[in-house]
């Protein structure tokens, strides 16, 4: 979907510092980076190894905390959450989808999927028709009674883009989705993250990857901490934006960013 024109962004962030280590050893990981994301918009961030990323999506997941600056979510400044409002705030507002799929191995795709919404306490003849909805959505009703053993990678990730939208989240956190996926599947997975969008979501996916990068939106570059470059879509086919970000990455060093 088109990102909306809602003045409050769906993501910002504002001036954010993280440093790792001590005094005597100390890692810049982000060097004072803003941006903001709008609702219903998805975003690739790309950059070389080190650059920062998977940092970024951390201190956006609250998993981490900034050392300076603020993240705002739909407006509320989440860096001030107490320990006991972040398991919440990340189960009711967020939505993940890592390189592994991450499924519990002794759950069904149907019962992975409508975890959350159990722990939510939402009324199980709305779980089973939610949980319905969003496999029908994502091509995963056949495999909705399989455990996680006895689907391809491909499917698990799948349900694992559908556990991350079936609580309706304000964000979707997707890091290196593809990473682990044949070039058939990454396709199928990246049809995926572009429909969870179509149908509202608004996503934000670290990837190496400038093939994975061309299905969004807009594409930032980080490196060292610091965005760096930006380029949007607007209405140029998918192939013509790929070419951009592949010019992009050449200019900084190759897909894998490693020369950089
Ligand atoms: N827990 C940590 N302790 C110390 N340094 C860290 C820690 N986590 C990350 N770093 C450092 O912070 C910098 C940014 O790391 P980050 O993992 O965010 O990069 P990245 O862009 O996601 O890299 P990659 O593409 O290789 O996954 C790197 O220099 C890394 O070594």
């Amino acid at each position: 979907m088109a990102p909306s024109t809602s003045n409050v962004p769906a993501l910002r962030v504002q001036a954010v510092e993280k440093y790792y280590g001590s005094r005597e050893n100390v890692t810049r990981a982000l060097d004072g980076i803003s941006l903001d994301v709008a609702q219903g918009e998805f975003v690739a961030v790309m950059g070389p190894s080190g650059s920062g990323k998977t940092t970024l999506l951390n201190c956006i997941s609250t998993i981490d905390r900034p050392s300076a600056g603020h993240i705002l979510v739909d407006g509320q400044d989440v860096c001030g959450l107490r320990r006991g409002e972040l398991a919440r705030f990340r189960r009711e507002r967020l939505g993940f989808v890592f390189q592994d799929a991450n499924l519990l191995d002794t759950l069904t795709a149907r019962e992975n999927i409508a975890l959350a919404l159990t722990i939510n306490h939402v009324a199980p003849r709305e779980v089973s028709s939610r949980v319905e909805a969003v496999a029908a959505r994502l091509q995963i009703s056949e495999v909705l009674d399989k455990m996680p053993h006895e689907m391809s990678g491909g499917q698990r990730q799948r349900v694992a883009c559908a556990r991350a939208i079936v609580c309706d989240p304000a964000l979707v956190l997707a890091d290196e989705p593809t990473g682990a996926l044949d070039s058939r599947n990454s396709r199928k997975l990246l049809e995926c993250l572009t429909q969870m969008n179509e149908a509202g979501a608004t996503i934000i996916m670290v990837t190496h990857d400038s093939f994975a990068a061309s299905y969004a939106h807009r594409a930032l570059f980080i490196k060292d901490g610091r965005l760096i470059n930006e380029l949007s879509r607007g209405a140029a086919p998918r192939g013509r934006f790929f070419d951009q970000i592949m010019d992009v990455v050449s200019f900084l060093g190759g897909e894998d960013g490693d020369a950089a």
